[in-house]
């Protein structure tokens, strides 16, 4: 399987401010980008943290576009929720796109049964988090091979930790929003050793909106 971070960022490098409400980094431009990638995509990623703080329903994608590139149907919303915290009225179980949350064996089966109960799909990998590696065997075996992961930060931190991330594209837009514990894309516990370091060889620039877009490969881990 294929996978592709894609996020916004301030100029300061980050994702939101600290109190984690949503903020309208990209412009317009960058935002029909996103839509080109979630149409190239067979489903979009988001952690629980991001489903709590922003409620995205991921179901716009450019259709036009989807065609152009010979996916069927819609791209599938998963969510990486250790502990089955995606409220039941969130937007990303709203709707006919179908939704898979990616659970572990902590999470309460009161909750995972009211998430199957709403329509959502669950899979259970991992015993207190979500083992991302099995998880993704599992959305391999379902058909996905271009997965797209929009954030946060606590979960790209431990796909990068797991080797998991082929791509990484980043709109950097011109506004500072400062903050020792605003969120940015890769944190968790945070890497230390340079051995562990994620090495990424940069393949572009573009400037869209007010702010450029930097696409990088991730390079092989030793
Ligand atoms: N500017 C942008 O492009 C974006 C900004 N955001 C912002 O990021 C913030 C949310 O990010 P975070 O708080 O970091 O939450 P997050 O979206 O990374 O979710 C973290 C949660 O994912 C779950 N999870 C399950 N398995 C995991 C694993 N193996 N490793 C890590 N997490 C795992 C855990 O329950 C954890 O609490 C919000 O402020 C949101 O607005 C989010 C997405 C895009
Ligand atoms: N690409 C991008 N630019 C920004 O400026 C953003 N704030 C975000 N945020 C993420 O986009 C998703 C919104 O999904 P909907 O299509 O509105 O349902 C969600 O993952 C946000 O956190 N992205």
């Amino acid at each position: 399987m294929y996978v592709h971070v894609n996020a916004a960022v301030s100029a300061d490098g980050k994702l939101s401010t600290r109190r984690r409400e949503q903020v309208r980094i990209s412009g317009d431009e960058d935002f029909a980008r996103v839509d080109r990638l979630r149409a190239e995509s067979d489903a979009v990623l988001v952690g629980v943290g991001t489903v709590l703080a922003d409620d995205p329903s991921l179901v716009r994608f450019d259709r036009e576009h989807r065609e152009t590139v010979e996916k069927s149907g819609v791209p599938t919303r998963v969510v990486a929720d250790s502990r089955a915290r995606t409220p039941p009225d969130a937007a990303i179980l709203a709707g006919d796109a179908p939704t898979t949350v990616l659970a572990s064996e902590v999470a309460p089966s009161e909750r995972v049964e009211t998430l199957r109960e709403v329509g959502a799909s669950v899979v259970v990998a991992g015993e207190d988090r979500v083992d991302l590696t099995r998880a993704f065997d599992e959305l391999e075996s379902s058909g996905v091979e271009d997965l797209m992961v929009e954030g946060g930060g606590e979960l790209v931190f431990s796909l990068f930790e797991a080797g998991l991330v082929d791509d990484l594209t980043l709109y950097v837009g011109s506004l500072v929003l400062g903050g020792r514990d605003a969120p940015t894309i890769a944190d968790g516990e945070g890497f230390v050793d340079r051995e562990t370091f994620p090495r990424l060889s940069l393949d572009g620039v573009e400037r869209l909106d007010d702010g450029v877009v930097l696409g990088w490969s991730v390079e092989e881990q030793a």
